[in-house]
């Protein structure tokens, strides 16, 4: 059922790598929704089918992936009906990713300023870029100088932020974020969560956020579903799947988020 709250809305996806005995329900029967100025995240261990959810939004799924069923509404079209051409229209314009790692995101023979500006040639004809391309510098708290620093010249953190002004260059509806600060350290982890926070809340950018941390999904998301071995086993507010989770496996996720004060019990700790 269409909501017109929903940016997007995901129905029964399943999503299967190889057959027979080599069999694996990457996705299997999956359905999420995500609403105008909201920040969802998709929580689970490893290969437990967060990315394969994220990427299958806009078909960058492995060749060998197969597609078994599902709808994915966006704008009120099923993105799985489009071809490659039209997915690339989403992908990049409207559905925007930041992944793990910004290094292999940026071509190291070209400043930050030059692929930002790629991007806008791109997805917005017309606008004053180097304007532009300071504007989005600042959002992500980085001095207007740093456009004309190659990535090599950037600490994990600086590229992140970059990568980050990268994905709004084209205002995109939905920021897909996977797994964004794993990469990097600890206080790093920190300010970026922050400055993704601060853009939901400043902007009402609509997140999807992919992570195997409950600290993350504490500080971060509206609502949370929990994906185990491809499926979802349990969805709700942040605050009910916290504060009163039902399936054993949320709990069990949750246990295995370090404390930073283990003898003091309670919540989910810590805030990376
Ligand atoms: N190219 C591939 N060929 C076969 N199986 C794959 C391929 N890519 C992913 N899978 C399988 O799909 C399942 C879901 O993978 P997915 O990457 O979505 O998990 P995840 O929860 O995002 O974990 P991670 O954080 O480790 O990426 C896993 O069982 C994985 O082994």
């Amino acid at each position: 059922m269409t909501d017109s709250n929903n940016i997007l809305e995901v129905e029964h996806l399943s999503l299967h790598f190889g057959r027979g005995e080599g069999l694996v329900k990457a996705i299997d029967d999956v359905s999420f929704t995500v609403a105008k100025g909201e920040t969802v995240a998709l929580v689970g261990e490893s290969g437990s089918g967060k990315s394969m959810s994220a990427l299958s939004l806009t078909g960058l799924v492995p060749r060998v992936a197969r597609i078994e069923g599902g709808k994915v509404i966006f704008g009120g079209q099923d993105l799985l009906t489009l071809n490659e051409r039209e997915l690339r229209e989403i992908r990049g314009s409207r559905i925007s990713y930041i992944f793990q790692e910004p290094m292999v995101s940026f071509n190291p023979v070209f400043t930050i300023g030059w692929q930002i500006e790629e991007a806008l040639k791109l997805h917005r004809k017309g606008i004053e870029r180097k304007a532009e391309v300071e504007r989005l510098l600042d959002i992500v708290h980085l001095p207007s100088r740093l456009a004309e620093a190659y990535p090599h010249q950037m600490s994990g953190g600086q590229l992140q932020r970059c990568m980050i002004a990268m994905a709004l260059a084209c205002s995109p509806d939905l920021l897909v974020a996977d797994e964004p600060t794993t990469a990097l350290d600890v206080t790093v982890q920190r300010e970026i969560l922050n400055l993704l926070a601060e853009l939901s809340e400043k902007t009402g950018q609509s997140v999807l956020m992919i992570t195997h941390n409950f600290g993350i999904v504490a500080d971060l998301a509206d609502r949370v579903y929990v994906m185990q071995k491809g499926k979802v086993v349990e969805e709700g507010t942040t605050s009910q799947v916290l504060y009163d989770p039902q399936h054993q496996y949320t709990k069990q996720l949750m246990a295995a988020v370090p404390r930073l004060h283990p003898k003091e019990g309670g919540g989910v700790g810590p805030r990376i």
